[in-house]
Order: C-alpha cells, then structure tokens, then sequence
C-alpha cells in the first residue's frame, strides 16, 4: 500500500516480519506518520513503527467498531477475527457470535452475568436483541425443542481449559430453569456433576479442574417442556491417570476427597507409601523412610 496516503487516525492492518509462520497481520491506529514509517498503536497501547511497505490496507469500519456477529465482518480472514474477539475480551465481552455458533473466550473471573435475573431476560428474546450469551444458545435450543418438537443438540467443543465443562453447566442451569415447573429431577441434574466430576476430573499444568473423560448429556423433556430426566453417557476416560500422571498433574479427584476424610489411623492403612529414599551425605548415611 506503498502509494496510498496514510493518515493520523486511519486503523490499517500491517504485515509483521518476525518470519514466524503462524504470524498474521496486526491491526493498529496510526499515531504518526512519517514519509517512510507511520507509528502505529495496537489494541495493547503497545505503540510500534511500521514501513510503509508493511502496511497492507485500511481496517474495514466493522473491524474499527467490533461486531456481536463476526459474520458482519467487512473483513472475514483469521486476523480480523481474532482481533474482533481480542477487542471484545477487552471490554469483559466473553461471549461472540458466528451465525449461529457462539464463541466464548475462557475470563478467567467471575462476572456478573449469569444471574437468575438474565436467565428471565434471554427467556424467549430475540438473540438479536441482547448481547451474545451461552444462555441465547440454551434458549434457541429449548425454543426449538418446544415449537418444532424435534430433537436439539449443542456441541461444546475447544482445547483444555477453554471452557467447555463450566459452559455445559450453565447450559444445563438455564435448561433447568426455563423449563419451568422445579422438581427435584432437575436438581438431581445439576448435583451430579459434583460426583461425576470427582471421579472423572483431575488437575493437569493447563486446568486444575481437567475432564478427563467425553461426556453426553441426554435431556428428556415432556410436551409441557418440562424436565422429566436425564441420562449421561461417558466415554474416553483416561484410565492410565490412575497409575500415573505427568510432573505437575494429580490423580482424579475422589482420591484426594477420600484420604481427606479420612481419620488420621485409616489413612496411614491406605495412604499413599512414602518413597523410600536413600540420602549419603558428608560422611554418614541417612535414610528417609
Ligand atoms: N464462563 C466462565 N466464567 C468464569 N470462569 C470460567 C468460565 N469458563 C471457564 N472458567 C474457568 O476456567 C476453568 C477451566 O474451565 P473448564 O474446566 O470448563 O475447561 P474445559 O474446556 O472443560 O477443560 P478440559 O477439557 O480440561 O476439561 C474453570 O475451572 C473456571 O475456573
């Protein structure tokens, strides 16, 4: 874009030149503008200079703003995208649309949004009209469930620790809570992900609460809407967790609840065996049993 005149305030996106291969363009406001060089600041206020020969064009006004549904992209190639969705983290917006599928970004902290208060306001709303949420998603399902009595089904799928257990759980609150009439089935829905979380979830480097095992939720509903029962099927455990697990990983869950509950006598019988060590040390040996 060697020919076309940059200017103070354009967003442009540039080419970077690590020579990284998974390097994508960066979009950036132009702060100043030299005859070779423009200075350019990013979404981080990290202020860089780039050649005029770096700069590959003006960012589309959809990516200035940002967008709910990246289908609205002026621009839809994987830097825009992953800037939109930057963007919109930024501002504590976890949650984006792409057509029908909605991204969530993992936050990492508790924000205030997924209270009974909103679970009444996404209750048969138009999507279009609230902010992206994962409780849109549980409403689209349910209403469709409801209007087309056919059977509806949510993929929840990303790498460990995206968000896709915590993500299942608040699909599963809002189920629970638009399909009306409380009984204690849906309770029961909702309790046993403690117990199937203790025998199948352990701490790995990359989530402290890892599943380690698919999980297919199968919800009954009868023609009122309402819950009648649910049936979970697991599949894919990681066995081999059980005998062994990696530097800074634990075994499943239940162990550890188990031995904490323990008393200290009952314990000591089933506790794990300390290893047995060997120290030699200046002169004299010492044993650590
Ligand atoms: N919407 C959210 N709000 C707040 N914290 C969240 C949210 N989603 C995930 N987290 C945090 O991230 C952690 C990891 O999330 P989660 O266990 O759901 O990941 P996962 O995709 O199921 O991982 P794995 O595949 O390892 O089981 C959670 O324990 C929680 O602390």
């Amino acid at each position: 874009m060697a020919n076309q005149k940059l200017m103070l305030g354009d967003y442009i996106w540039a080419k970077q030149l690590s020579g990284d291969e998974f390097d994508i363009p960066i979009g950036g406001k132009i702060v100043a503008v030299e005859s070779s060089r423009v200075k350019i600041q990013d979404d981080d206020q990290k202020e860089m200079y780039i050649s005029n020969q770096q700069v590959l064009k003006n960012m589309h006004v959809s990516s200035i703003k940002g967008v709910e549904d990246m289908i609205n992209l002026g621009d839809l190639q994987e830097y825009a995208i992953l800037r939109n969705l930057h963007k919109r983290y930024k501002e504590k917006l976890i949650y984006t649309y792409t057509g029908s599928m909605l991204i969530a970004i993992n936050p990492y902290e508790l924000l205030p949004i997924y209270t009974n208060a909103l679970i009444k306001e996404y209750r048969n709303q138009n999507t279009e009209d609230l902010l992206p949420h994962i409780f849109a998603i549980g409403d689209n399902s349910y209403s469709n469930l409801k209007n087309s009595a056919k059977d509806q089904c949510i993929v929840i799928s990303g790498e460990s620790g995206a968000g896709k257990t915590e993500s299942t759980k608040l699909i599963l609150q809002y189920l629970a809570s638009a399909s009306g009439q409380h009984s204690w089935v849906e309770q029961q829905i909702l309790e046993a992900n403690p117990i199937l979380e203790a025998f199948g979830n352990a701490k790995t480097v990359r989530n402290d609460n890892s599943s380690r095992f698919g999980k297919y939720i199968d919800i009954k509903f009868n023609k009122n809407g309402n819950i009648e029962g649910a049936k979970i099927e697991q599949y894919l455990l990681e066995k081999s967790r059980i005998v062994s697990q990696n530097e800074g990983e634990r075994n499943y869950h239940i162990f550890y609840s188990m031995l904490a509950g323990l008393p200290k006598r009952e314990k000591k019988a089933v506790g794990p065996t300390r290893r047995k060590q060997l120290r030699i040390s200046k002169g004299r040996k010492s044993f650590n049993m």
